[in-house]
């Protein structure tokens, strides 16, 4: 992609609102655009983050068994009445009236509405165990968006619903979803921490919020070293499998981890010994919940069991965060330069900057290289403009790619160019062809 021609309104200043520093970068660098309290639009650059944040989430769904589905944003009261929770939401609920003044509303989550979809095309206990998610924007009238992405009205999830028979097996799924999740914060370079939560509005008994370490993360938290070196990705396990995935919800379930307001420091200091104490910032990014018959019992989501019975099902729900993650991200990768983008995530892999745009050579090589990168699959932002060589760096810098290739005239002469690694700040002088060997 040539930077001529890629709309990225980079700022020069800081923008005064911005609390945060991933507020602030994510203007900085054009990623975002603000166009009211808490909703945004999303610029090239930020939405092609969201998106690879997106497809990771996606992948570990599917890999879940989870089967996606899109469900509108746009919901009729009435689901709401029957559950009782139309009026409990309170004033976090956009209610619209259409023009036959049919009470509306700006779906804030979709228990209800997947509860009244499984109801309608599950008969028996074939038609569970389920999973069913999607990827959607959700409204929250938050009386104080701030933060940017981190705490927005109009936000991006992922929220999976699952169908079972019994408890047992609704827990199972639930167990499902805990290592998925782990799976998933870990694909993205972040260190994710379950912890018992509060269930809130959404409601149920068993509980558990994602919480990734960031030091400037709104939650405080604390926990044993020990879960900060667990390698899931490293295991190769069977989802279907619960008894692997037993072991492992109840390895990190057993371990002390709390966020401030349900911590017991006399219990932190008798579970884990002292030099295994870690407090630590840290961000929410996902939330699961089981709530058993919750949804199912007043909206009739009955299934026929094997001795002819009609039992409602056991559900849960499962959100994750997408919109939000791409400030978390930015909150746990960067530095005073800026953004630090892990590869699973960034916008692009490599920049590639021309030192001397109106050098022919270097104009040569670099067309070259950027149509061989491209050729091979990897993705590149190719800064052709005619800036200064620092203002390049810079701008390269704030947005985050992983790797520069720098192409200038003394290099070439010499029959190199310039690799640099974004995170390490490793420089290395190597041939054009050996560099596109690094990077492939
Ligand atoms: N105002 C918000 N802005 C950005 N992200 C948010 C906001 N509110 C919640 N989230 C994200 O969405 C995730 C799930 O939200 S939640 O309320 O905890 N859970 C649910 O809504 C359930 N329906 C899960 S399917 C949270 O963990 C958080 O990462």
């Amino acid at each position: 992609m040539r930077l001529s021609r890629y709309f990225l309104p980079t700022l020069k200043e800081t923008p005064a609102e911005a609390e945060i520093v991933s507020h602030r970068l994510m203007l900085r660098a054009g990623m975002i655009r603000q166009g009211a309290a808490g909703i945004y639009s999303w610029l090239p650059l930020g939405y092609a983050v969201l998106q690879n944040i997106e497809q990771i989430v996606r992948e570990e769904q599917d890999r879940a068994g989870a089967n996606e589905l899109l469900m509108p944003t746009i919901q009729s009261s009435e689901l709401w009445r029957q559950s009782g929770r139309y009026e409990d939401y309170g004033k976090e609920m956009l209610r619209i009236k259409d023009r036959h003044g049919r009470e509306m509303l700006y779906g804030p989550t979709n228990e209800e509405l997947i509860t009244e979809i499984f109801r309608a095309g599950a008969k028996s206990y074939r038609d569970v165990p389920s999973m069913l998610y999607h990827i959607q924007w959700k409204f929250r009238d938050e009386v104080r968006p701030r933060f940017g992405v981190m705490r927005g009205r109009e936000f991006l999830m992922k929220d999976a619903y699952s169908f079972d028979l019994d408890q047992e097996s609704a827990h199972r799924a639930y167990r499902k979803q805990f290592v998925t999740y782990l799976r998933t914060f870990a694909r993205m370079g972040l260190k994710a921490v379950p912890m018992e939560a509060e269930t809130g509005p959404i409601g149920g008994n068993l509980s558990h919020e994602f919480v990734i370490l960031a030091d400037t993360g709104e939650t405080e938290i604390f926990t044993h070293k020990d879960l900060l070196d667990y390698d899931v990705l490293g295991q190769n396990i069977d989802l279907d499998d619960d008894d692997q995935i037993k072991p492992i919800v109840d390895y990190w379930t057993t371990q002390y981890a709390r966020t401030d307001d349900m911590h017991d420091q006399a219990e932190f200091e008798r579970q884990v010994p002292e030099d295994k104490r870690v407090q630590r910032r840290g961000i929410e990014v996902g939330h699961i919940f089981y709530f058993g018959t919750k949804y199912s019992e007043p909206l009739e989501a009955n299934v026929s069991t094997k001795d002819g019975q009609s039992v409602p099902v056991h559900m849960g729900s499962y959100g994750v965060g997408v919109s939000r993650l791409v400030g978390g991200l930015i909150e746990a990768f960067h530095d005073d330069a800026g953004i630090v983008w892990p590869e699973s995530v960034a916008p692009f892999k490599v920049g590639l900057i021309n030192l001397r745009a109106n050098d022919e050579s270097c104009r040569t090589a670099c067309d070259e290289l950027h149509a061989k990168l491209e050729q091979a699959g990897i993705t590149v932002l190719y800064d052709d403009t005619d800036e200064s060589p620092g203002a390049k760096f810079a701008q390269m810098d704030l947005i985050g790619l992983p790797w520069q290739l720098i192409v200038g005239p003394k290099g070439l002469k010499a029959g190199t160019v310039e690799l640099k690694h974004r995170a390490s700040g490793e420089r290395h002088e190597l041939s054009p062809d050996a560099a596109l060997q690094k990077l492939a």
